[in-house]
């Protein structure tokens, strides 16, 4: 079998066939002595209709055989060279029926190769091994296609020596001898070379007709339809081992390009047609050779991997284009199938780019991170400038503060205070005929939730002002000098705007005082500069000036005095969490976005009196939890149940009834809770019982009693502490009379006892041991404020206290024993009781209810019990955010 592997390959042996085929007397032994053709790989072909010879080119070669010899002759054929041999009849059919056998890819080689022509004109004698083995049926189709190959590349080398022997010119297809004619192999062999011509796509060359003519390809040797395939089907037939891991190397390999000289180019490459196209890259030449004829010469040269290449230097364009210009003249290579020669002009850019990417592309992304970090503080500036732009919100009429006066509830006085700002604001003469300085700004103080926020938003909604927004840790940046540039910049944009308002939130972040830095080691200068910048703010305004700065805070007792002088901050108004009243008001406020038929009035006396302790954030809470609720429940309307429901939701967290105890462990939650439902029934001054409950909810509480506080107590007598500390204490008795054992449930009760007696010593003077002293503990502080012995004395102090709470509830627990069992029995058996099952137990309470507790808590409204025992929470609610409750707030839940 016959298979060329190349392009080269093929072209050449085509040529061979054609040459002896139009001169008959041509024999193999002449192509040794005088080169019989050379090959370029590129060049576009003279179209035969273009020659003046009518497509027979001129004669080049005197030796070459003028006709077929006929078999008679075959006797006297001369005597080939070496290694070289004649094959017989039965051989060329051999290899006819090798060719049969190519697979269909490789076809089209059958059609190109005069087979018959082998007869006349020799052929390495390594041929006839091969033909022998595809006689014997000992063919192998990889190492003897291998071994075809090779003695394809002797029968090229054969060509290329006798062409630089005599220097002659390309023979090829078009050179036939006129009258001469021409074989069908000449004729597909000068179509195959036309087809290869027209890759370069020379206009207004005409392709030859007949078959086997593709279509033209585009520009380019790989889209050869001859010679690409070619080289593919190759490798694909001798074996993919060979193949892939010759390709892998030459992907792999580093080795993708090499200098060489002029010299050595010509010699090597141009000399042998092996240059397919020349680029000039900046100030180099790079070389792209003919893989496939490369590879044929030089089998193991790297010049024969794909996408290697060669550069040369050049002295100057022009000095490059006469040499090649000589060289090609030299070797007597018509103009038409000189090779082509690119300018790459854009590589000079491509350079600089090289040159300058790595600095244009790091600063690219410093501008871009400024750029970023600039348009993240919603400033107007961006870029590197924009670090020091205020990062406050503004609204204004358009951008609506709609909050007014009236959405905020339960601060009065707070209220009034700050209208003075609004009709400062709006009728700033008022003040000023009579002399009156307006005070610059106001600090609004009180925890989390009451409505700081909201009572500024409110002042700039009434006084139809712009409001300029900021919290205190926006001013806080890791540059030094950002906070301080952030207030200029705020400060400087409000004096545009006045009338306005600004409002600091936090306040505390900045305004922290100054003297504090030094216990923490070295204070913090850029919150320092930061406040100083507001401290000269404040202090430039102009009386007439009419900007308003209020902040909010929790802390106002870590605030610089400096601030809070008179000129600055000169108004502070504490804003507390909201009394019975205010707490109304607020649920009215909130109630208003609800659908409920319930009656507004009594809803929100019931309400206010369930929610000591909440603030005004905890109410709108609830509100909406009780609407979550009824929607859960596909109520029409949010129902008291609804609203109880959500309350106890957010007090004692979510109920837990995935939480399964033994029934051993029931039992005692039952009679610890039991224990403290008797203190509270059975107890003078302590709070009226509303639920007890030991079905577990929040993080932790296994069972808990909840209690109607004691309206909003404000103060608190020594019998009503002792009460409260006995009644936290019924658990922990309760469980000592009834097991045999105790357990650690009652640890946050001892918690709560210890806290309360330690504060009746230490701040309420109620202990006579120690007389009328305060002691604040602070933690911050190193050393206790008073003596060693002092501490003695407290500590004896609030033990005797306990003692005596302890010793109140077990005298009251052991009277009423019984009571206890029945009391957690039942709970046992429902898990949940109200008051009126209590009184259903215990008969009706011995001690008068309160103001409040009997306005709402009576049942003459018809309202359900608090806490109905109906359970709308799904598994898929999320837990609400704890209330906070300090010392005085009455609802208990206990573990
Ligand atoms: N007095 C009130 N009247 C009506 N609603 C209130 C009142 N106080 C708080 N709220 C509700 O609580 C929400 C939160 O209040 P706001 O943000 O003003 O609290 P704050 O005191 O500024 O809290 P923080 O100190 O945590 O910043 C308000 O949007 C409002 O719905």
């Amino acid at each position: 079998m016959f298979r060329p592997a190349t392009r080269q390959l093929a072209r050449s042996y085509a040529r061979y066939s054609l040459r002896t085929a139009a001169r008959p007397s041509y024999r193999a032994a002449a192509a040794f002595s005088v080169p019989a053709t050379r090959t370029y790989a590129i060049g576009t072909p003279r179209s035969p209709k273009d020659d003046k010879n009518g497509g027979a080119p001129r004669k080049k070669d005197e030796d070459a055989p003028a006709s077929k010899p006929s078999s008679k002759e075959e006797d006297s054929r001369p005597p080939l060279p070496e290694g070289w041999v004649y094959l017989t009849e039965d051989e060329v059919k051999a290899v006819k029926s090798m060719f049969a056998d190519l697979p269909s890819d490789l076809q089209r080689l059958k059609d190109e190769t005069p087979i018959s022509d082998m007869l006349n004109y020799g052929v390495p004698v390594e041929l006839r091994d091969v033909i022998k083995k595809k006689m014997d049926g000992n063919f192998s189709v990889i190492f003897d296609t291998w071994a075809l190959l090779k003695i394809r590349g002797k029968l090229v080398e054969a060509f290329e020596r006798y062409e630089e022997n005599k220097k002659r010119t390309d023979f090829d297809s078009n050179d036939v001898p006129p009258g001469v004619e021409q074989t069908e192999a000449m004729r597909k062999a000068r179509e195959a070379k036309s087809r290869r011509h027209g890759e370069e796509g020379q206009p207004g060359h005409e392709q030859g007709a007949g078959e086997g003519q593709g279509p033209r390809p585009g520009k380019g040797p790989k889209k050869d339809p001859g010679s690409g395939d070619m080289k593919f089907g190759d490798w694909v037939t001798i074996g993919l081992t060979t193949g892939g891991l010759f390709a892998l190397y030459s992907m792999l390999s580093p080795d993708s390009s090499r200098d060489i000289s002029w010299q050595e180019l010509r010699k090597n490459f141009l000399d042998k047609g092996l240059v397919e196209r020349m680029t000039v890259v900046g100030d180099r030449v790079r070389v792209d050779l003919n893989l496939e004829a490369t590879r044929a010469i030089y089998p193991d040269s790297v010049a024969a991997r794909p996408g290697f290449h060669y550069y040369f230097g050049f002295g100057s364009v022009e000095l490059f284009e006469n040499n090649l210009e000589e060289a090609q003249r030299e070797l007597g290579i018509p103009p038409s199938e000189r090779i082509p020669v690119d300018y790459a002009s854009s590589s000079m850019i491509g350079s600089i780019l090289l040159s300058f990417g790595p600095t244009l592309l790091l600063v690219g992304l410093i501008i871009y991170a400024s750029r970023r970090s600039g348009g993240m503080g919603g400033g107007s500036g961006g870029g590197v400038f924009g670090f020091g732009k205020s990062r406050a919100k503004m609204f204004n009429q358009d951008t609506a503060v709609r909050v007014k006066f009236d959405d905020v509830a339960g601060m009065d006085e707070a209220k009034l205070e700050i209208m003075e700002f609004v009709s400062f604001l709006k009728t700033p003469e008022r003040f000023q005929k009579l002399g009156a300085k307006i005070p610059r700004g106001a600090i609004l103080s009180g925890p989390p939730g009451t409505g700081k926020t909201l009572l500024a938003k409110a002042t700039a909604g009434e006084s139809q002002v712009p409001f300029f927004s900021v919290s205190g840790s926006e001013f806080v940046e890791m540059f030094v000098g950002v906070g301080a540039s952030r207030v200029r910049d705020l400060f400087a944009t409000a004096r545009k705007n006045a009338p306005c308002i600004i409002f600091i939130d936090e306040i505390d972040a900045i305004g922290r005082s100054r003297s504090d830095g030094g216990f923490k080691g070295g204070g913090n200068d850029e919150r320092e500069a930061t406040l100083n910048q507001i401290l000269t703010e404040m202090d430039g305004f102009n009386t007439s000036e009419q900007v308003v700065v209020l902040a909010g805070t929790n802390r106002p007792d870590v605030l610089d005095q400096a601030l809070m002088r008179p000129g600055r901050f000169d108004r502070h108004i504490n804003i507390d969490r909201p009394t019975m009243k205010g707490r109304k008001d607020i649920f009215k406020v909130h109630l208003k976005k609800i659908l409920t038929k319930e009656d507004t009035e009594y809803l929100t006396g019931r309400l206010a009196a369930l929610t000591p302790g909440f603030a005004g954030a905890d109410i709108a809470n609830a509100v909406n939890e009780a609407a979550l609720v009824a929607a859960r429940a596909n109520a029409e309307s949010v129902a008291m149940i609804h609203f109880e429901q959500a309350i106890e939701r957010v007090i004692g967290g979510l109920e837990r009834r995935s939480l399964v105890l033994s029934p051993e462990e029931k039992r005692t939650v039952a009679y610890h809770e039991a224990g403290h439902a008797i203190c509270g029934w059975f107890f003078r001054w302590a709070d009226p019982l509303l639920k007890v409950s030991i079905i577990p909810r929040g993080s932790g509480a296994l069972g808990y009693a909840q209690y109607l506080p004691s309206g909003d107590a404000y103060l608190m007598n020594t019998n009503q502490l002792m009460d409260r500390m006995a009644m936290t204490l019924g658990g922990r008795v309760s469980e000592e009379l009834h097991f045999p054992t105790v357990t650690s449930g009652a640890s946050d009760d001892f918690k709560k006892v210890t806290a309360m007696a330690t504060t009746m010593v230490t701040q309420w003077g109620m202990s006579e041991k120690l007389g009328p002293l305060h002691f604040k503990n602070d933690d911050n502080q190193l050393h206790k404020p008073f003596a060693e012995s002092t501490a003695q004395t407290i500590d004896a102090e609030v033990r005797r206290i306990v003692d005596q709470a302890y010793a109140q509830c077990k005298a009251l627990l052991t009277k009423h024993k019984a009571e206890v069992g029945i009391v957690a029995e039942e709970l046992l058996r429902k898990e949940m009781l109200t008051r009126d099952d209590l009184v259903r137990l215990l008969g009706p309470r011995e001690w008068p209810d309160k103001e409040e507790f009997s306005k709402y808590f009576d049942g003459k409204h018809g309202a359900p019990p608090p806490f109905s025992t109906e359970n709308t929470d799904s598994p898929m609610d999320s837990e609400p955010a704890p209330s906070l409750f300090d010392a005085k707030d009455a609802k208990d839940v206990k573990e």
